[in-house]
């Protein structure tokens, strides 16, 4: 049994296509079924449904052979245990410092102020600062992380963008991009090596459909 591991929304949507053309239908639909493992039309591969986090660890400890991940999800987790043979070029976005349009961060960061920063990604964002040699209070937090400058808990946040519109939605300015984000292949070492024959051809036929498609 070959065991995938995605997390429903973006993740599963973009790569069903890649599945498609490694000749890989899911048989289910995530959004109206509670079943968390979905059957496919090949009897030796299923899809289990993970938390966008947690597909690191269920391939780091073979509860899945492969899944697919943001490149922020990888960094904050640390990789350990994973093989990483392809960037899959889906749920691009960036990951970014916003403030509030009355904050002066350029200021704050020449003055060398302590900045407070709110985020998710606790391992980006101060290793970012650090090289920037900018002093950073970081206040973790697990969503919703536009709320923080707005209501004076921090006066930045590192998260993610793609259109801008929660940014603007919530009267926010970008003031720095830290790095592009996209998702990735990741492949249990143990597995790619025990399960081979059946991992490389679906491996390939990933990184043929990739290279395939129209850049994003
Ligand atoms: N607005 C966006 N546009 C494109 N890609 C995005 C966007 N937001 C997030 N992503 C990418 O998609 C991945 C999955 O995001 P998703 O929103 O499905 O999960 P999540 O809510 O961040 O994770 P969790 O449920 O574990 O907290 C992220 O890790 C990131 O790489
Ligand atoms: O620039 P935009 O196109 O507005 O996208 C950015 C938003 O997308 C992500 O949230 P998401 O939509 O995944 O919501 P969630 O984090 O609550 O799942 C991210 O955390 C931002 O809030």
């Amino acid at each position: 049994m070959i065991t995938l591991a995605l997390s429903k929304g973006r993740i599963f949507d973009e790569t069903l296509p890649l599945l498609a053309a490694a000749g890989i239908e899911v048989r289910d639909d995530p959004e109206h079924s509670r079943s968390l493992i979905l059957s496919t039309n090949h009897e030796d591969v299923r899809v289990v449904l993970v938390r966008a986090t947690d597909v690191p660890t269920y391939v780091q400890h073979g509860g899945a052979d492969l899944g697919v991940a943001g490149l922020d999800v990888l960094i904050e987790h640390g990789g350990q245990g994973l093989f990483q043979p392809l960037d899959l070029r889906i749920a691009a976005c960036r990951m970014s410092v916003a403030v509030r349009a009355d904050f002066d961060y350029t200021r704050a960061v020449q003055q060398g102020s302590r900045i407070r920063v709110a985020t998710k990604y606790t391992h980006i964002a101060r290793q970012h600062f650090a090289d920037k040699g900018v002093h950073v209070d970081l206040i973790k937090l697990y969503g919703s992380m536009e709320l923080a400058p707005l209501t004076g808990l921090a006066d930045a946040i590192v998260d993610l963008v793609s259109s801008g519109a929660t940014l603007r939605a919530n009267r926010l300015v970008e003031v720095e991009q830290i790095c592009a984000i996209s998702s990735r292949l990741v492949v249990n070492q143990a597995a790619l090596k025990l399960k081979r024959a059946r991992l490389r051809p679906m491996l390939d036929a990933f990184a043929s459909a990739v290279s395939a498609a129209p850049a994003a």
